[in-house]
């Protein structure tokens, strides 16, 4: 149980609804309990931190977690994948429980954020999770993923330039957006051409397990 607004709001799995359970089984599996262990620090310490506002706790599971974690069946299994700008680690901590075969790279420069990352990844044991302080485009250079990850970082036109060079020449980005995803697209034509990038797709995840599915931006390179 946590405390938001002096309202108790308890996000554990076993108070959620039928409907969020499911989901959660469905897209974490074994790895529920670690969720549920994620899900609590992100209403917990991530409040405490200053890494989330207190409104956003009665929605982390269905609006944050599940949201993100869907985004796991489009990477294919066993890649290598970087998240950029990963903050209380969204999306690159929930695909990383999601996704327990995969290694998981989150970029993130500010040090309260990396610092909170650490701490929840030893909390939970995951053993596919570096975190790297950085702005992305400090490591664009030195790593070649096969996925770029990204919610919330940009405007796909100016996130290009912080994602596709972490590709070095062939992959994808995965961009999380929301309903503006085709005008972005449209806006960002000539960043993707200057960067190589084919033509993008607006693609949706979990529209069988989630009330609302998330929309993602791939954009392929290579
Ligand atoms: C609005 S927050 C979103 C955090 C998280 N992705 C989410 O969806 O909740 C944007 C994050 O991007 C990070 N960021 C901004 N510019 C960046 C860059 N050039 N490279 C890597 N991270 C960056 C910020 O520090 C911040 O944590």
């Amino acid at each position: 149980m946590t405390e938001a607004n002096d309202e108790f709001v308890d996000v554990s799995l076993t108070s959620a609804s039928p409907e969020t359970k499911l989901a959660v089984d469905a897209v974490f599996g074994d790895a529920a309990e670690l969720a549920d262990q994620y899900v609590r620090h992100l209403s917990t310490t991530g409040i405490e931190w200053g890494l989330l506002g207190p409104r956003e706790v009665p929605r982390l599971w269905e609006r944050h977690v599940l949201n993100c974690a869907v985004v796991e069946e489009l990477i294919p299994q066993g890649a290598l994948v970087a998240d950029v700008g990963s903050g209380a680690g969204l999306p690159g901590l929930a695909l990383a429980i999601a996704r327990p075969e995969s290694q998981f790279i989150l970029i993130e420069p500010l040090e309260r954020r990396v610092a909170w990352i650490d701490m929840v990844v030893d909390d939970l044991g995951l053993t596919n999770v570096d975190v790297v302080r950085a702005r992305s485009e400090q490591v664009a250079g030195n790593l070649d993923v096969d996925i770029v990850t990204a919610r919330a970082v940009s405007a796909l036109k100016s996130l290009l330039p912080l994602t596709i060079p972490l590709l070095s020449g062939s992959g994808e980005l995965l961009a999380i957006k929301g309903r503006s995803a085709p005008d972005e697209v449209v806006s960002a034509q000539k960043a993707l051409k200057k960067y190589g990038c084919g033509q993008p797709e607006v693609l949706q995840a979990g529209a069988d397990v989630l009330v609302e599915a998330t929309t993602i931006v791939r954009v392929p390179v290579g």
